[in-house]
């Protein structure tokens, strides 16, 4: 490798010919990583790759077969987390685990009560560590009222407050907005101001372009290089990843008809707790063909959007129609019935049973379609059917995967997205209603399930997409729309339309051009937005 990094003095963390099989899969082969002290050191590589096993052998959660950790010079066995933590070592997971009706505080010294107590002296030490490190936590807010960037500098604070002086992070940045990375970036550039270390694993490239001192780059269960990102494009890292040359991106012609499938007609939902409402007379419709995108800071209503649409909350008023049928008050197994099709944006949650097979996965929210059922009368679920259309899922979608036998929960994260997009896609829906429908997936992967958006559109399939990553909805959307506060702007041209300009949208910022923003700041109200690290969004 032209890139090579050089080595300085005792690293932080030397994994040396470390091996993790699992059933059927070799998830870690024989690996190697130096990460030097006061670096930022990105982990790389595709989905399935291994990067996530190998994090969790580092912090105590799995245990390698094979191969030796060493901490600062020693040689250690890290049976747990508490192992790890012992070992000045700390993980923030990409599924926060804050408690929402507890303080910042409460939070950060729950479990950790014989560090600093649960008063004083705990309060006096999350200030210290708040103001060393630049992350803006206020000790007594309570996690409820906080956006998912504060969150997440907490749950940093949480790991610094243990005494971690090596920070890992399992992608930070894909639940935060453009404004939010920056700063998370600053916040990482102070820790290793203080000598921490932190690694860190992300798919986006140019970003950890960005921010890493060293890259290691890991391709099916090895590690095939380590590359100085001086000099290196994110193509260069890609390339590396897969192990072959990308195709280019293709550009696309519009195919937006003037039949409407979607239409939502000044549709408003009620805060049951009596606040501000949820959604404020959205209007929106999504014609054959069309990609309608929609940006905003996470916990603008973009959830409870989905929500009616899909069923799952009936609006306070308003109007849904699919086609010209009116769906407002239809549960959600009818609306999946009439044709649309679903990828939420929490996998675990609401598309997947993580103890069941891939197979079972796949008919599942379609149990009761005539095409799965077989027998006399059809009661019974026909399982070679389902088996079939899996492996076809599986072949695909380049889902990777011992067997389709194995849990769904036995995945690496972006298979499992890989897997719901098929199992969604392959019903060929009228309209798609997808949430973040490639986060946590790979460059490869992600560019393979923008395709197959772009082909179904082709064939007038009607997307709403709702997404962090500007990029994304730049280069599907026919059209952007930013939701702020339950309301929706108007529309923005992806083509013309700059980062700033959506960011000012996002955020309320007045002066945002090339559409009628909506809402402006109240100065009471607050979105969670960057800049003002205590504020909240409401969620
Ligand atoms: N608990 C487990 N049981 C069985 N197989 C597992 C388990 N955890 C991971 N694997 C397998 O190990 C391989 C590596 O998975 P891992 O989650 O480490 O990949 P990753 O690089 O983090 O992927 P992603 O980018 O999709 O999150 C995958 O084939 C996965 O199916």
């Amino acid at each position: 490798m032209t890139h090579r990094v050089t080595h300085h003095g005792t690293p932080a963390v030397e994994l040396h010919g470390i091996t993790k099989r699992f059933p059927g899969v070799v998830a870690n082969k024989d690996i190697e990583l130096t990460v030097d002290r006061g670096t930022v050191h990105a982990i790389v590589g595709e989905n399935g790759a291994g990067k996530s096993t190998l994090m969790k052998i580092l912090y105590g959660v799995q245990q390698p077969d094979e191969g030796t950790i060493t901490v600062d010079g020693t040689v250690r066995t890290l049976r747990t987390p508490s192992d790890a933590i012992a070992a000045g070592i700390g993980m923030v997971f990409q599924h926060f685990q804050l408690a929402d009706n507890l303080t910042v505080l409460e939070n950060v010294v729950l479990g950790a009560e014989k560090l600093h107590g649960i008063g004083d002296a705990a309060r006096r030490r999350i200030r210290e560590i708040s103001t060393s490190y630049g992350l803006g936590v206020e000790p007594d807010a309570l996690v409820a009222d906080l956006g998912v960037g504060a969150r997440q500098r907490i749950e940093i604070l949480k790991v610094l407050y243990r005494g971690a002086k090596i920070v890992i992070l399992d992608e930070p940045t894909a639940v935060l907005v453009p404004q939010e990375v920056d700063e998370l970036f600053g916040n990482l550039r102070e820790l290793k101001a203080e000598g921490l270390t932190v690694v860190f694993i992300s798919h986006k490239l140019d970003e950890v372009l960005k921010v890493a001192d060293a890259i290691t780059v890991i391709r099916r269960g090895s590690t095939v290089a380590e590359v100085d990102p001086k000099g290196v494009t994110p193509r260069d890292l890609a390339e590396l990843m897969v192990g072959s040359e990308l195709p280019s991106p293709s550009t696309d012609e519009s195919t937006v008809t003037d039949t409407p499938l979607l239409t939502i007609e000044g549709t408003s939902l009620a805060d049951p707790a009596g606040g501000r409402a949820l959604l404020d007379g959205i209007d929106l419709v999504i014609h054959a063909g069309e990609v309608v995108g929609i940006a905003g800071v996470e916990g603008n209503g973009q959830a409870e959007l989905v929500e009616v649409i899909m069923g799952m909350r009936e609006p306070s008023s308003g109007r849904i129609l699919l086609g010209d049928v009116d769906t407002s008050d239809w549960q959600v197994r009818e609306i999946r019935e009439a044709g649309i099709g679903y990828i939420p944006e929490d996998r675990h949650r609401h598309a997947l049973l993580l103890e069941a097979p891939l197979w079972e996965n796949v008919i599942l929210g379609h149990q009761t379609d005539r095409a799965n059922l077989t027998g006399p009368g059809g009661l019974l679920i026909d399982a070679a059917a389902a088996k079939q259309e899996t492996r076809e899922i599986v072949e695909q979608f380049d889902v990777r995967t011992p067997s389709i036998d194995v849990t769904s929960g036995s995945l690496s994260g972006g298979n499992q997205q890989k897997l719901i997009i098929g199992r969604e896609m392959r019903r060929n829906p009228r309209v798609l209603v997808a949430a973040h429908p490639t986060r946590g997936v790979d460059v490869g992967a992600q560019s393979a399930i923008w395709d197959h958006i772009k082909q179904a559109r082709r064939e007038g399939l009607g997307v709403l997409l709702i997404s962090a990553d500007l990029e994304e909805l730049v280069g599907l959307s026919d059209t952007i729309r930013v939701i702020l506060r339950g309301r929706l702007s108007g529309d923005f041209d992806p083509d013309v339309v700059t980062r700033e300009q959506l960011g000012a949208a996002m955020t309320g910022a007045t002066g945002a051009t090339g559409a009628t923003a909506a809402g402006g700041p109240t100065g009471t109200d607050h979105t969670g937005a960057a800049g003002t690290p205590t504020d909240g969004g409401s969620r």
